[in-house]
């Protein structure tokens, strides 16, 4: 491995300094994730032990590319070595300290969605008004108490402080708080946050079992830096406590994720943190033409709160960026659909050469149908993808409550797919009156310990259950025995993709779908069917792992769609492009109110329009050879058509790096 053919001096040096705090600093496609993958390799090739290392990427896609790399380098690489996203570390570090936090076995992770769900239950069970208390902002708060690990009356005080509300508001938000946290833990289940939240309580708690990680992990390497929120920072520089070995790159330019909780002040204060750090600025790019790296480097220009970089290329301008007008959304998309044509046809290139990147996911629907009717193969990343379809989160709610029966929202997905005549009322029933009567019931006969009887202990028995009568008492005894054969499977000896193709089939779920047999229903046994390969992958990959590893993995596992592996056109948002490149780039819908998002003009922020433009900064940097990029004249939204104005980030890029063009058709 000669590295110096690799990579350029700063590269070297941030390669090379081993010891002590480094910052990487520099702006897109300047080497930074090169930098951090040749240090990897370079670390193992100075005899570091694999298990010394820990490396923080910002997907779980980035973590296997990077694995695929270094493997590549050094020939081998060792499953000692941890390489993932700060969820599938924390994962980790979790399942081997279950016992001290207070968890069991067989742990599951919510989603948001699931989160959601449950919070609907608390505000029903607190009679609470859902129009006032909706879910989904009421998530949001919850989301960002977790990850500022606040208390309930922390959550109080912050939000009655800056944002709008009356006490009594946050006062019961705060109760929800407590109780959502209270029934996650009954059902042995973490959310996103409590990741991360609980990682760092297990070492605030316990001195030893953090000295373990912190001896463990003398080289701690985090790429995308620009995006880790506070908890996330806090984490990672508990963990780099005792070495004081933490490498960081990223570019301030490109943090994009601050609804998520990034900030961009960690970056910003990393010399401060570290105060005896290496700062080192890649300044050589070497992705982009030049007419794409000035073009969105004036573009960035107009933010104020950043690092001064400089960037500079010795590849040529390249052809001109294209900014095309087209009359409405039809017509852009056949204009980017025609270019495509044009692009494979007559400039040799692939459909995988190409990404079309738009602000929201929705505007994808134009596109494919623009698409299809020119058969341009195309692929969306991310979106609704495989994990969100209604078949698949029911088969994994049920592998959920093979896990773990007392998962109370799991169940609820399942109790009536397919049918059993058992209604969400009567559910309610039998959950609330697990709440209320249960540990009543479990003081009298003096239970100790295990005496948390949950949804799945009441079943066994619901005639006592006020409201429920002996018709549906049965169907829930029958409902139990269906559950009780299905964890039957989950002990058996069966392997792990016998267990699901079995649980498949005792569920009564394939049968249904067979049954049916509409369109709808054999697409979804068709998915049904790409969910067993899934696992088949997964098993074979390590035939140890067991129905509750895959129960947890799989919600890591799901932005993790290989996207180059075929030739197709790549659809996605802006969000979900970090860090990729390709040779061409369409960023679609830079329309006022479009991108920039109406939710941050209509805020007034100057934060917020940053944001945005950083976000456009993002999209432009994925472009190697060429960039184009469209607005439309009119847009149809909520069903009425709206006429748009072109995007103030078109008229930030000075027209010497652009060629402007009209597209008319496709109506
Ligand atoms: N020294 C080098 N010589 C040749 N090619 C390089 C060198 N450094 C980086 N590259 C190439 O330049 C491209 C951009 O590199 P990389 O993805 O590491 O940039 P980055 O700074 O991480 O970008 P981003 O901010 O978008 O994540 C890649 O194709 C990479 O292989
Ligand atoms: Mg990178």
């Amino acid at each position: 491995m000669d590295l110096s053919v690799d990579l350029n001096d700063k590269q070297l040096k941030a390669v090379k300094t081993t010891e002590g705090p480094v910052l990487v600093l520099a702006g897109a496609g300047s080497g930074k994730t090169r930098a951090l993958t040749y240090r990897i390799a370079y670390l193992l090739n100075q005899g570091v032990d694999p298990y010394n290392i820990l490396t923080l990427t910002f997907t779980n896609k980035a973590a296997s590319d990077m694995k695929r790399k270094v493997k590549e380098l050094i020939g081998k690489i060792s499953t000692k070595m941890w390489m993932g996203t700060f969820h599938s570390v924390c994962v980790r570090i979790i399942g081997q300290n279950l016992e001290e936090l207070g968890y069991e076995k067989g742990f599951v992770i919510y989603d948001q969605d699931e989160s959601k769900a449950l919070i609907s239950d608390i505000i029903l069970t607190f009679n609470l008004d859902t129009d006032k208390y909706d879910p989904k902002i009421v998530l949001n708060i919850i989301n960002k108490a977790k990850m500022n690990m606040w208390n309930k009356r922390d959550l109080v005080n912050n939000f009655l402080k800056n944002e709008e509300g009356s006490q009594e508001y946050y006062k019961n938000i705060a109760d929800i708080y407590i109780k959502y946290n209270e029934v996650l833990k009954e059902n042995n289940a973490f959310d996103f946050n409590d990741l991360i939240a609980k990682t760092i309580e297990l070492f605030d708690n316990n001195k030893e079992i953090l000295e373990k990680y912190q001896s463990r992990f003398k080289y701690i390497l985090i790429d995308e830096y620009q995006d880790t929120s506070p908890f996330q920072y806090k984490l990672a520089s508990m963990l780099a406590k005792k070495h004081g070995n933490i490498f960081v790159v990223g570019d301030d330019y490109q943090s994009i994720y601050k609804f998520r909780g990034a900030d961009m002040s960690n970056i910003l204060n990393f010399n401060q943190d570290y105060p005896n750090c290496t700062t080192i600025k890649l300044e050589q790019n070497y992705r982009s033409k030049a007419n794409i790296i000035e073009a969105s480097n004036v573009l960035i220009a107009h933010n104020y709160q950043q690092f001064d970089k400089k960037a500079w290329t010795n590849k040529n301008s390249g052809e001109p960026l294209i900014i095309c007008e087209a009359i409405n959304e039809y017509s852009e998309a056949d204009y980017v659909a025609e270019e495509i044509d044009n692009l494979v046809r007559f400039s040799g290139y692939n459909y995988n050469d190409i990404a079309i990147l738009y602000r929201s996911n929705h505007q994808s629907r134009v596109l494919e149908e623009a698409f299809i009717r020119r058969r341009i193969p195309y692929h969306i990343v991310g979106g609704l993808g495989f994990y969100d379809r209604k078949e698949i989160k029911d088969i994994i709610s049920y592998l959920k409550v093979a896990v773990n029966p007392q998962d109370t929202i799991a169940m609820k997905r399942i109790v009536n797919a397919p049918k059993r005549g058992i209604g969400a009322k009567t559910l309610d029933k039998l959950i609330t009156h697990a709440q209320e009567y249960v540990p009543e019931f479990n003081l009298l006969s003096f239970a100790q310990e295990d005496n948390n009887l949950g949804l799945f202990d009441i079943m066994k028995d619901p005639s006592g259950v006020s409201g429920i009568g002996k018709a549906t008492a049965n169907k829930i005894k029958k409902f139990r025995r269906d559950l009780e054969d299905i964890i039957t499977v989950k002990e058996s000896r069966l392997s792990l993709p016998e267990q699901v193709d079995k649980i498949l089939k005792v569920s009564g779920y394939q049968a249904m779908l067979e049954l049916d047999g509409s369109e709808t229903a054999l697409n979804r046994l068709e998915n049904l069917g790409e969910f067993l390969s899934l696992t088949e992958n997964y098993y074979n990959k390590n035939q140890n792992r067991s129905l509750e590893d895959f129960v947890r993995d799989i919600k890591l596992l799901s932005d993790q769609d290989d996207i180059n592996s075929s030739n197709q056109v790549k659809m996605m948002t802006v969000h979900s492009s970090k860090g990729l490149e390709y040779p061409i780039v369409f960023i679609v819908g830079l329309e006022e109110d479009n991108f920039p998002h109406y939710r941050s003009v209509k805020t007034g922020l100057l934060d917020e329009i940053e944001e945005e433009r950083r976000l456009c900064y993002v999209a432009m940097t994925r472009a190697a050879d060429r960039l184009f990029m469209s607005y439309a004249r009119e847009r149809q939204r909520y069903g009425e058509t709206r006429s748009m104005a072109p995007s103030r980030f078109l008229d930030e890029i000075p027209v010497e790096y652009t060629l402007e063009k009209v597209h008319h058709r496709g109506l």
